[in-house]
Protein backbone atom coordinates (compact mmCIF):
# COMPACT_ATOMS: atom_id res chain seq x y z
CA UNK A 1 0.00 0.00 0.00
CA UNK A 2 1.21 3.07 -0.81
CA UNK A 3 2.08 5.93 2.32
CA UNK A 4 0.24 8.56 2.44
CA UNK A 5 2.22 11.66 1.74
CA UNK A 6 1.79 15.06 2.53
CA UNK A 7 2.23 17.73 -0.20
CA UNK A 8 4.33 20.77 0.55
CA UNK A 9 2.84 23.53 -1.77
CA UNK A 10 5.31 25.00 -3.88
CA UNK A 11 5.97 28.75 -4.37
CA UNK A 12 5.64 30.62 -7.45
CA UNK A 13 9.59 30.89 -7.57
CA UNK A 14 9.35 26.97 -7.77
CA UNK A 15 6.86 26.50 -10.44
CA UNK A 16 8.28 29.27 -12.68
CA UNK A 17 10.96 27.55 -12.91
CA UNK A 18 10.21 23.84 -13.45
CA UNK A 19 7.09 24.85 -15.99
CA UNK A 20 7.13 27.07 -18.59
CA UNK A 21 3.03 26.87 -18.97
CA UNK A 22 1.32 28.40 -15.17
CA UNK A 23 -0.14 25.58 -13.71
CA UNK A 24 -4.57 25.39 -13.88
CA UNK A 25 -4.49 26.71 -10.67
CA UNK A 26 -3.30 30.40 -11.86
CA UNK A 27 -5.27 30.27 -14.45
CA UNK A 28 -8.49 32.90 -14.47
CA UNK A 29 -11.44 32.03 -16.10
CA UNK A 30 -11.94 34.78 -18.60
CA UNK A 31 -9.34 37.45 -17.66
CA UNK A 32 -9.52 40.60 -19.65
CA UNK A 33 -6.03 42.55 -18.34
CA UNK A 34 -6.66 45.20 -20.65
CA UNK A 35 -6.77 48.32 -18.58
CA UNK A 36 -8.34 51.80 -20.75
CA UNK A 37 -7.36 55.19 -20.81
CA UNK A 38 -7.92 57.45 -17.64
CA UNK A 39 -10.69 59.69 -18.20
CA UNK A 40 -8.60 62.50 -15.72
CA UNK A 41 -5.37 61.74 -14.59
CA UNK A 42 -5.39 60.43 -10.41
CA UNK A 43 -4.44 63.66 -8.53
CA UNK A 44 -1.20 64.16 -6.70
CA UNK A 45 -1.22 65.66 -3.54
CA UNK A 46 1.16 67.36 -1.74
CA UNK A 47 1.40 66.33 1.91
CA UNK A 48 3.31 69.10 3.18
CA UNK A 49 0.04 71.64 2.09
CA UNK A 50 -2.80 69.36 2.34
CA UNK A 51 -3.95 72.33 4.56
CA UNK A 52 -4.54 74.60 1.73
CA UNK A 53 -7.63 74.90 -0.11
CA UNK A 54 -6.29 73.44 -3.89
CA UNK A 55 -4.59 70.53 -2.52
CA UNK A 56 -7.69 69.50 -0.33
CA UNK A 57 -9.74 70.02 -3.44
CA UNK A 58 -7.36 67.46 -5.35
CA UNK A 59 -7.58 65.07 -2.49
CA UNK A 60 -11.85 65.00 -2.83
CA UNK A 61 -11.48 64.99 -6.55
CA UNK A 62 -9.56 62.14 -6.13
CA UNK A 63 -10.91 60.21 -3.30
CA UNK A 64 -14.91 60.79 -5.26
CA UNK A 65 -13.12 59.71 -8.57
CA UNK A 66 -10.44 56.69 -7.92
CA UNK A 67 -10.45 55.72 -3.83
CA UNK A 68 -6.67 56.20 -4.87
CA UNK A 69 -3.87 59.46 -4.25
CA UNK A 70 -0.41 59.79 -5.69
CA UNK A 71 0.98 61.54 -2.79
CA UNK A 72 4.69 63.61 -2.76
CA UNK A 73 6.35 65.55 -0.23
CA UNK A 74 5.81 62.93 2.23
CA UNK A 75 8.22 63.32 4.17
CA UNK A 76 10.15 60.03 3.66
CA UNK A 77 13.70 59.92 2.45
CA UNK A 78 14.15 58.53 -1.05
CA UNK A 79 17.10 56.90 0.12
CA UNK A 80 14.92 54.85 2.47
CA UNK A 81 12.38 54.17 -0.10
CA UNK A 82 15.29 52.64 -2.37
CA UNK A 83 16.75 51.16 1.07
CA UNK A 84 13.48 49.07 1.19
CA UNK A 85 13.21 48.39 -2.25
CA UNK A 86 16.60 46.83 -2.09
CA UNK A 87 15.87 45.00 1.14
CA UNK A 88 12.54 43.51 -0.46
CA UNK A 89 15.17 42.72 -3.78
CA UNK A 90 17.50 40.62 -1.44
CA UNK A 91 14.96 38.78 0.58
CA UNK A 92 12.86 37.31 -2.82
CA UNK A 93 15.80 36.78 -4.45
CA UNK A 94 17.14 33.96 -2.24
CA UNK A 95 16.95 30.37 -2.55
CA UNK A 96 13.40 29.20 -1.64
CA UNK A 97 14.95 27.41 1.42
CA UNK A 98 16.44 30.39 2.77
CA UNK A 99 12.87 32.24 2.60
CA UNK A 100 11.02 29.13 4.07
CA UNK A 101 12.61 29.87 7.66
CA UNK A 102 10.63 33.00 7.79
CA UNK A 103 7.05 31.09 6.65
CA UNK A 104 4.24 31.78 8.57
CA UNK A 105 2.81 28.08 8.96
CA UNK A 106 3.05 25.19 11.17
CA UNK A 107 1.86 21.89 9.96
CA UNK A 108 0.32 23.96 7.08
CA UNK A 109 -1.55 26.01 8.60
CA UNK A 110 -0.99 29.76 9.08
CA UNK A 111 0.06 30.64 12.91
CA UNK A 112 0.86 34.53 12.09
CA UNK A 113 -0.14 37.31 10.31
CA UNK A 114 3.78 37.60 9.90
CA UNK A 115 6.16 35.83 8.10
CA UNK A 116 6.29 34.65 4.80
CA UNK A 117 3.27 33.92 2.72
CA UNK A 118 2.03 30.86 1.09
CA UNK A 119 -0.73 31.85 -1.10
CA UNK A 120 -2.03 27.85 -1.40
CA UNK A 121 -3.96 27.80 1.43
CA UNK A 122 -7.54 28.02 1.13
CA UNK A 123 -10.31 26.14 -0.92
CA UNK A 124 -9.58 23.49 -3.47
CA UNK A 125 -11.33 25.44 -5.76
CA UNK A 126 -8.71 28.29 -5.15
CA UNK A 127 -7.44 30.71 -7.86
CA UNK A 128 -3.71 31.38 -6.90
CA UNK A 129 -1.96 34.50 -7.82
CA UNK A 130 1.19 34.54 -8.84
CA UNK A 131 2.83 36.26 -6.30
CA UNK A 132 5.33 35.71 -2.95
CA UNK A 133 4.45 37.85 -0.06
CA UNK A 134 6.27 38.98 3.82
CA UNK A 135 4.34 40.51 6.21
CA UNK A 136 5.59 42.16 9.11
CA UNK A 137 4.00 44.39 11.97
CA UNK A 138 5.20 47.69 11.83
CA UNK A 139 2.34 49.00 14.79
CA UNK A 140 2.20 49.19 17.60
CA UNK A 141 6.09 50.36 17.46
CA UNK A 142 6.51 47.89 20.72
CA UNK A 143 5.27 44.35 18.76
CA UNK A 144 7.44 44.84 15.77
CA UNK A 145 10.02 42.88 15.48
CA UNK A 146 12.11 45.66 13.49
CA UNK A 147 13.23 48.30 15.30
CA UNK A 148 14.16 50.40 12.34
CA UNK A 149 11.03 50.39 10.92
CA UNK A 150 10.29 53.98 9.93
CA UNK A 151 8.18 56.19 11.73
CA UNK A 152 7.24 58.86 9.27
CA UNK A 153 3.89 56.68 8.08
CA UNK A 154 2.20 57.34 11.05
CA UNK A 155 2.48 60.69 11.20
CA UNK A 156 0.78 60.79 7.52
CA UNK A 157 -1.67 58.78 8.42
CA UNK A 158 -3.28 60.87 10.87
CA UNK A 159 -2.37 63.80 8.29
CA UNK A 160 -4.50 62.10 5.61
CA UNK A 161 -7.14 61.23 8.14
CA UNK A 162 -7.77 64.81 9.33
CA UNK A 163 -8.00 65.44 5.84
CA UNK A 164 -10.54 63.34 5.16
CA UNK A 165 -12.54 64.22 7.64
CA UNK A 166 -12.32 67.66 7.31
CA UNK A 167 -13.36 67.05 3.62
CA UNK A 168 -16.56 65.04 5.10
CA UNK A 169 -17.35 67.96 7.39
CA UNK A 170 -16.42 66.22 10.53
CA UNK A 171 -14.29 67.16 13.65
CA UNK A 172 -10.72 67.15 12.38
CA UNK A 173 -9.95 64.26 15.25
CA UNK A 174 -12.64 62.56 13.92
CA UNK A 175 -10.89 59.13 12.48
CA UNK A 176 -7.87 59.99 14.67
CA UNK A 177 -9.85 59.46 17.24
CA UNK A 178 -11.47 56.01 16.31
CA UNK A 179 -7.73 54.84 16.37
CA UNK A 180 -6.56 52.97 19.75
CA UNK A 181 -2.54 52.87 20.70
CA UNK A 182 -3.80 48.76 19.97
CA UNK A 183 -4.12 49.71 16.19
CA UNK A 184 -1.83 47.81 13.54
CA UNK A 185 0.21 48.82 11.16
CA UNK A 186 1.23 45.65 8.67
CA UNK A 187 4.17 46.05 6.32
CA UNK A 188 3.35 43.54 2.80
CA UNK A 189 6.20 43.29 0.98
CA UNK A 190 4.84 41.81 -2.43
CA UNK A 191 6.99 40.47 -5.15
CA UNK A 192 5.44 39.33 -8.39
CA UNK A 193 7.76 36.87 -10.95
CA UNK A 194 7.48 36.94 -14.55
CA UNK A 195 4.71 34.86 -16.39
CA UNK A 196 4.59 33.30 -19.44
CA UNK A 197 0.81 33.67 -19.82
CA UNK A 198 0.30 37.62 -18.59
CA UNK A 199 -3.24 36.56 -20.44
CA UNK A 200 -4.59 34.40 -18.22
CA UNK A 201 -2.51 34.55 -14.44
CA UNK A 202 -3.05 37.63 -12.20
CA UNK A 203 -0.51 38.86 -9.96
CA UNK A 204 -3.23 39.34 -7.18
CA UNK A 205 -6.66 38.77 -7.99
CA UNK A 206 -9.17 41.96 -7.50
CA UNK A 207 -9.90 43.05 -4.61
CA UNK A 208 -10.67 46.34 -1.81
CA UNK A 209 -8.12 46.51 0.98
CA UNK A 210 -9.49 45.37 4.56
CA UNK A 211 -8.25 48.62 6.75
CA UNK A 212 -8.37 52.32 6.96
CA UNK A 213 -5.75 53.35 4.23
CA UNK A 214 -2.72 51.89 2.86
CA UNK A 215 0.17 52.98 1.70
CA UNK A 216 1.71 52.06 -0.90
CA UNK A 217 5.37 51.66 -2.55
CA UNK A 218 4.95 50.45 -5.98
CA UNK A 219 7.83 49.70 -8.73
CA UNK A 220 8.95 52.38 -10.57
CA UNK A 221 9.76 50.97 -13.39
CA UNK A 222 6.95 48.03 -13.81
CA UNK A 223 3.54 48.47 -13.84
CA UNK A 224 0.98 46.02 -12.96
CA UNK A 225 -1.22 48.11 -10.98
CA UNK A 226 -4.80 48.73 -11.75
CA UNK A 227 -8.06 49.78 -10.43
CA UNK A 228 -11.29 49.04 -11.26
CA UNK A 229 -14.25 52.22 -12.10
CA UNK A 230 -17.73 51.33 -13.46
CA UNK A 231 -16.57 48.27 -14.21
CA UNK A 232 -13.67 49.22 -16.30
CA UNK A 233 -9.76 48.41 -15.40
CA UNK A 234 -7.63 51.64 -15.78
CA UNK A 235 -3.70 51.25 -14.54
CA UNK A 236 -2.48 53.18 -12.09
CA UNK A 237 0.51 55.33 -12.99
CA UNK A 238 4.01 55.36 -11.14
CA UNK A 239 5.79 58.53 -10.46
CA UNK A 240 9.81 58.03 -9.22
CA UNK A 241 9.47 58.51 -5.31
CA UNK A 242 5.83 59.29 -5.16
CA UNK A 243 3.47 57.10 -2.81
CA UNK A 244 0.19 55.61 -4.18
CA UNK A 245 -2.27 55.99 -1.34
CA UNK A 246 -6.06 54.09 -0.88
CA UNK A 247 -8.71 54.14 0.95
CA UNK A 248 -9.92 51.02 2.62
CA UNK A 249 -12.88 49.20 3.89
CA UNK A 250 -13.10 50.63 7.53
CA UNK A 251 -13.13 54.28 6.68
CA UNK A 252 -15.41 53.57 3.78
CA UNK A 253 -17.75 51.87 6.25
CA UNK A 254 -17.09 55.12 8.88
CA UNK A 255 -18.08 57.45 5.90
CA UNK A 256 -20.84 55.67 5.49
CA UNK A 257 -19.67 55.11 1.86
CA UNK A 258 -18.40 59.14 0.44
CA UNK A 259 -15.28 57.90 -0.31
CA UNK A 260 -15.30 54.18 -1.43
CA UNK A 261 -12.80 52.07 -0.94
CA UNK A 262 -11.37 50.98 -4.84
CA UNK A 263 -11.23 47.69 -6.26
CA UNK A 264 -7.83 46.94 -7.69
CA UNK A 265 -5.52 44.12 -8.57
CA UNK A 266 -2.43 43.25 -10.15
CA UNK A 267 -1.48 42.54 -13.56
CA UNK A 268 1.33 39.85 -14.45
CA UNK A 269 4.67 40.66 -17.20
CA UNK A 270 6.03 38.24 -19.59
CA UNK A 271 9.69 39.60 -19.04
CA UNK A 272 9.98 41.78 -16.01
CA UNK A 273 9.90 40.77 -12.09
CA UNK A 274 8.12 43.71 -9.80
CA UNK A 275 8.31 44.75 -6.52
CA UNK A 276 5.92 46.65 -4.61
CA UNK A 277 5.33 47.33 -0.60
CA UNK A 278 2.42 47.89 1.16
CA UNK A 279 1.51 49.28 4.46
CA UNK A 280 -2.03 48.73 5.62
CA UNK A 281 -3.00 51.12 8.67
CA UNK A 282 -6.10 49.22 10.09
CA UNK A 283 -8.24 49.86 13.69
CA UNK A 284 -8.19 47.80 16.77
CA UNK A 285 -9.97 44.33 15.59
CA UNK A 286 -12.31 45.15 19.12
CA UNK A 287 -13.16 48.58 17.99
CA UNK A 288 -16.78 49.01 16.71
CA UNK A 289 -17.21 50.29 12.91
CA UNK A 290 -20.15 52.39 12.05
CA UNK A 291 -20.75 55.16 10.31
CA UNK A 292 -19.71 58.95 11.25
CA UNK A 293 -23.18 60.13 13.09
CA UNK A 294 -23.19 62.78 11.23
CA UNK A 295 -23.10 61.11 7.77
CA UNK A 296 -25.62 58.42 8.32
CA UNK A 297 -28.30 60.52 6.46
CA UNK A 298 -26.08 61.47 3.45
CA UNK A 299 -26.25 59.05 0.84
CA UNK A 300 -29.19 56.97 0.07
CA UNK A 301 -27.22 54.09 -1.89
CA UNK A 302 -25.13 52.73 0.52
CA UNK A 303 -26.43 49.79 2.06
CA UNK A 304 -26.84 50.08 5.53
CA UNK A 305 -24.11 48.60 7.53
CA UNK A 306 -24.85 48.29 10.54
CA UNK A 307 -22.19 48.24 13.10
CA UNK A 308 -19.22 45.61 12.59
CA UNK A 309 -16.23 44.11 14.15
CA UNK A 310 -13.70 45.71 11.78
CA UNK A 311 -11.29 41.81 12.88
CA UNK A 312 -14.31 40.15 10.85
CA UNK A 313 -12.83 42.68 7.71
CA UNK A 314 -9.22 42.15 8.69
CA UNK A 315 -9.29 38.48 9.08
CA UNK A 316 -10.82 38.58 5.51
CA UNK A 317 -8.58 41.22 4.09
CA UNK A 318 -5.47 38.95 5.03
CA UNK A 319 -6.42 36.29 3.47
CA UNK A 320 -8.08 37.69 0.21
CA UNK A 321 -5.98 35.72 -1.93
CA UNK A 322 -8.08 32.94 -1.45
CA UNK A 323 -11.30 34.42 -3.48
CA UNK A 324 -10.52 38.03 -4.09
CA UNK A 325 -12.86 40.26 -2.51
CA UNK A 326 -14.89 42.99 -2.17
CA UNK A 327 -15.92 42.47 1.43
CA UNK A 328 -18.54 45.52 1.71
CA UNK A 329 -20.58 44.83 -1.50
CA UNK A 330 -20.61 40.53 -1.37
O1 LIG B 1 1.44 45.41 -5.86
C1 LIG B 1 0.67 46.36 -5.89
O2 LIG B 1 0.88 47.38 -6.57
C2 LIG B 1 -0.63 46.33 -5.08
C3 LIG B 1 -0.66 45.31 -3.99
C4 LIG B 1 -1.98 45.28 -3.26
O3 LIG B 1 -3.01 45.66 -3.76
C5 LIG B 1 -2.00 44.78 -1.88
O4 LIG B 1 -0.94 44.36 -1.36
O5 LIG B 1 -3.10 44.82 -1.27
FE1 LIG C 1 -4.60 45.90 -2.25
Amino acid sequence: MAASVTVVPKTVQEVAAAVEEPPSRYLQPELDRHAGEMPEPIPLVDLSRLTDADEADKLHTALNTWGFFLATNHGIEDSLMDAMMSASREFFRQPVEEKQKCINMVEGRPFDVEGYVHDQLGTQDQILDWNQQLRLRVEPQEESNFAIWPSCPESFRDLVLRSIANLLELDDDYFVDQISENASGIARFNYYHPCSRPDLVLGFKSHSDGGLLTILFVDQDVGGLQVQKDGKWYNVPAKPYTLVINLADCLEIMNNGIFRSPIHRVVTNAEKERFSLAIFYVVDGETTLEPAPGLVWMRSDHQDIGKLRPRILLMGSLNISVKGRDSLRH
